[in-house]
């Protein structure tokens, strides 16, 4: 696959990739008669240039996560910044601008993100058409050259694969060189060799100088991410870097195990915290007093 802005040097202004700050963030959806707390107070650092998956289990909170790092939803509380700009402060025509250059979002579903009576390269182009003044744009051709599809370029979604429009949705998110691509589970539904030219493309994304931020379940595609970031009950439970697990002390000083030792050991089991001389914590189980049983 090509390689177009492969060269950070070239990339033009406000191409840079964009960092994230996310301190107690919490969202809250809102329903008649009751509240969903979605996220509960997320702590996340992402460095510019960095790609991070967020995995979780099926209601934890990673897609309302994305979305409010793509200003589609406001925070109920806590801080958010994207690069220069601060989403809690942030009024809706500094959002829109954001999405329209800073930031490249990628729906769940390919179809959300396509026009299908336009051609491949009518589509990124659609999508340039909100690019802030000043800032240059690729021509569309070389976007599509990125995630493989130079030669689709007259095509329209519905003549493409599945893998192929998933790739010109991933264009369209790249259409304007965001700072920042965020990505809703995009290899979900499909086949090994698709999910293969999807990641293919948000490697040369990648490498192209934007931050990588996506949501998925398959776990081949989170490990191809540097960061694997686990979103527990709407907040951060765990990471894993280069192959190594981590948990992540909240900031109420509630730690999250590992599920299977969680299990294991069953709700409410006692554990004894052991500060080892090396610096490391041991957890011992031990029973519960007679009295208490
Ligand atoms: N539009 C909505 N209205 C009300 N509650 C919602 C809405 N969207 C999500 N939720 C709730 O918010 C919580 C987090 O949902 P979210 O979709 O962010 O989780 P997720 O980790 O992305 O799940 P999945 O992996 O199934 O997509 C869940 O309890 C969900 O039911």
């Amino acid at each position: 696959m090509s390689s177009i802005l492969l060269d950070r040097a070239e990339t033009a202004a406000g191409t840079e990739p964009l960092g994230v700050t996310c301190r107690g963030l919490v969202y809250i959806y809102r329903l008649e008669g009751y509240d969903v707390v979605a996220l509960s107070g997320v702590d996340l650092d992402i460095t510019p240039g960095q790609s991070v998956a967020l995995i979780g289990p099926s209601g934890s909170g990673k897609s309302t996560l994305l979305s409010l790092l793509a200003g589609l939803l406001p925070p109920a509380a806590g801080r958010l910044r994207v690069g220069d700009h601060d989403l809690v402060k942030a009024g809706p025509a500094e959002l829109q601008r954001m999405r329209a250059g800073d930031v490249g979002v990628v729906l769940q579903g390919s179809e959300r993100n396509l026009l299908p009576y336009l051609s491949a390269e009518q589509n990124v182009r659609f999508a340039q058409r909100g690019a802030p003044a000043g800032r240059s744009v690729p021509v569309p051709r070389e976007v599509l050259g990125l995630v493989g599809l130079a030669d689709a370029a007259r095509r329209r979604p519905g003549e493409l694969t599945p893998g192929g429009r998933q790739r010109l949705a991933l264009a369209v998110g790249l259409a304007n060189r965001p700072g920042l691509l965020l990505a809703d589970e995009p290899t979900s539904q499909l086949d090994a060799g698709a999910r293969t030219e999807v990641l293919t493309a948000l490697a040369d994304a990648h490498r192209a100088g934007s931050t990588v931020v996506l949501v998925t379940h398959d776990p081949d595609v989170a490990r191809s991410m540097e960061r694997v970031i686990t979103i527990r009950d709407g907040r951060v439970g765990a990471e894993g870097r280069r192959g190594e697990d981590y948990s992540v002390l909240g900031r109420d000083g509630s730690l999250h195990l590992p599920p299977e030792v969680a299990e294991a050991l069953g709700p409410g089991a006692l554990l004894r915290v052991e500060p080892q001389p090396d610096g490391t914590l041991l957890l011992v189980p031990v029973d519960r007093p007679e009295e208490e049983r």
